[in-house]
């Protein structure tokens, strides 16, 4: 039996994980302020925005399956969501170069039937990041492509920004946007096998 998809995201990295894994979301951006949400932990906090992000879409939805989901990077006790700016760049590669963090995923899937939310199921995927040391003119050719403004942690594992990071300890999905592994658990908790949701 297949289910209406619905990603509460405006995440590029978020939708192309769903369609890689063979699924085919309908995106609704959910207009949820962050700065709004806060919480002491980092894992914590992008557990509670997810969770926000999914909510504020299936109030809109009769019948789906709403995946929201937000992402942060844990370094040093700090919470890094996307920089500022370029200085926040340089400055966070400053203090990045060579060491390690840890990029905490939320992800909600909220199950939505007949106008009602029937279910929240909320987790966190914590994936430890190392990170080289990009020289400073490779730096400041990352930073020229806007690459690194756009996402948490000044940082892609998938992208341009792939040869600054020299490992993961976890789930990589979950460092892009989204851990499929996770959803797969949050989908067979409502009874639904991810593979029921493949295209068509
Ligand atoms: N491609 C890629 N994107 C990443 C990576 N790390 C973080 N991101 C993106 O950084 C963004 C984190 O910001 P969020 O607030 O979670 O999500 P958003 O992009 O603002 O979109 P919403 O879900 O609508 O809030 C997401 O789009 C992540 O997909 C990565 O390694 N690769």
């Amino acid at each position: 039996m297949s289910r209406r998809l619905v990603l509460a995201s405006a995440s590029p990295a978020r939708l192309a994980l769903l369609r890689q894994a063979g699924l085919a979301p309908e995106v609704v951006v959910s207009d949820v302020d962050e700065s709004v949400v806060t919480a002491p932990r980092v894992a914590e906090r992008v557990a509670l925005l997810a969770a926000a992000k999914a909510s504020a879409v299936a109030g809109r939805q009769d019948d789906a399956l709403v995946v929201g989901a937000d992402s942060l990077l844990e370094f040093r006790g700090q919470a890094m969501g996307k920089p500022a700016d370029a200085q926040d760049v340089r400055e966070r590669w400053r203090r990045m170069a060579g060491r390690s963090g840890v990029l905490h995923t939320g992800q909600a899937l909220f199950d939505v039937r007949g106008g009602a939310v029937e279910a929240r199921d909320v987790v966190v995927t914590s994936t430890v990041v190392h990170f080289a040391t990009p020289t400073a003119a490779e730096l400041e050719a990352y930073l020229a492509t806007g690459e690194p403004l756009a996402v948490a942690g000044a940082f892609t594992l998938d992208g341009l920004g792939a040869p600054f990071v020299r490992r993961v300890e976890g789930d990589p999905a979950s460092v892009v946007g989204l851990s499929l592994a996770a959803l797969r658990e949050q989908l067979g908790r409502r009874g639904l096998a991810i593979t029921d949701l493949w295209r068509r």
